[in-house]
């Protein structure tokens, strides 16, 4: 499947009784032949309609993925022919929604907003960190930090087109700044309701899309005085809505989501 561009495989393994454990090995070789960017995995639920765990394809298993939930969400409202369903993960218990035949929200919940949550590696205002980036000649700084359930970084800068983010990404992930690596996000704001938006994925590289990115970019947008509290976000693979609601704080993912048919995946454990 994908979400906007963003590319999964979801394994159904909820008939299968218990934990299942995969190596990272395995998640890698995987994604070396199937080209996902993450492996999401359903599994039996009590207290919802399925728990999805989430891995990237360089084979870390991870506690958040906006796309894949929409995904997921679209796999089991299909399946049910249900308006709604409810996902377990990592990072807490998420609805999902049908809003249009190929459209999904999700309710991503509260965004973690204190350096000790996202996290950083010392205290810092995660309004605009105190940190610069440098790779292919150019120089960026003072990102935003948000943890969506996993962690982003948000650079505003003006043009993303010609950013160098394969040169840029890398050194932003493995920043000893952020002790669980981070995802870093590259944005340009068009205006308050328009985001463009060009991310690389901790674990993935640059995806043409990134949910909790997005969630992320419009969190970190609205509290520099950027973006409304509601805006599209343009990815390379399509476009996004995001509102971060006032009424209770939760951000809600809204966009796209395709089945691309099975894939012949054997799974020995
Ligand atoms: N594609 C995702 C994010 C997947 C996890 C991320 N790479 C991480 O390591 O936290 C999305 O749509 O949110």
């Amino acid at each position: 499947m994908n979400g906007a561009g963003n590319k999964f495989v979801l394994a159904d393994a909820r008939a299968r009784a218990g934990f299942l454990g995969l190596s990272r090995n395995t998640v890698r070789a995987w994604a070396h032949a199937l080209h996902f960017d993450q492996l999401l995995v359903l599994e039996h639920s009590d207290s919802a309609d399925a728990f999805m765990r989430i891995w990237n394809a360089d084979g870390d298993e991870v506690g958040a993925c906006g796309n894949g939930t929409r995904a997921a969400g679209w796999f089991l409202m299909e399946e049910s022919g249900k308006p709604a369903v409810s996902i377990g993960t990592a990072s807490g218990l998420l609805q999902a929604v049908r809003a249009g035949a190929l459209t999904v929200s999700v309710d991503m919940g509260k965004p973690r907003l204190d350096w000790q949550d996202i996290p950083l590696a010392r205290d810092m205002d995660t309004v605009a960190l105190d940190y610069v980036a440098e790779a292919g000649g150019v120089r960026i700084e003072r990102p935003g930090a948000v943890s969506m359930g996993n962690p982003h970084a948000v650079f505003f800068v003006s043009d993303v087109e010609t950013l160098p983010i394969a040169r840029l990404g890398p050194e932003v992930e493995y920043d000893p700044l952020f002790p669980e690596r981070v995802n870093a996000g590259f944005a340009q704001i068009y205006d308050e309701t328009h985001i463009r938006l060009r991310v690389w994925e901790r674990g993935a590289g640059i995806t043409a899309a990134c949910g909790t990115g997005a969630c992320a970019a419009l969190v970190a947008a609205h509290r520099r005085g950027l973006a409304d509290r509601s805006a599209s976000v343009m990815a390379d693979g399509g476009e996004l809505h995001v509102e971060w609601r006032v009424t209770d704080d939760h951000v809600i993912l809204t966009g796209p989501v395709e089945d691309e048919g099975e894939v012949d995946l054997a799974l020995e454990i």
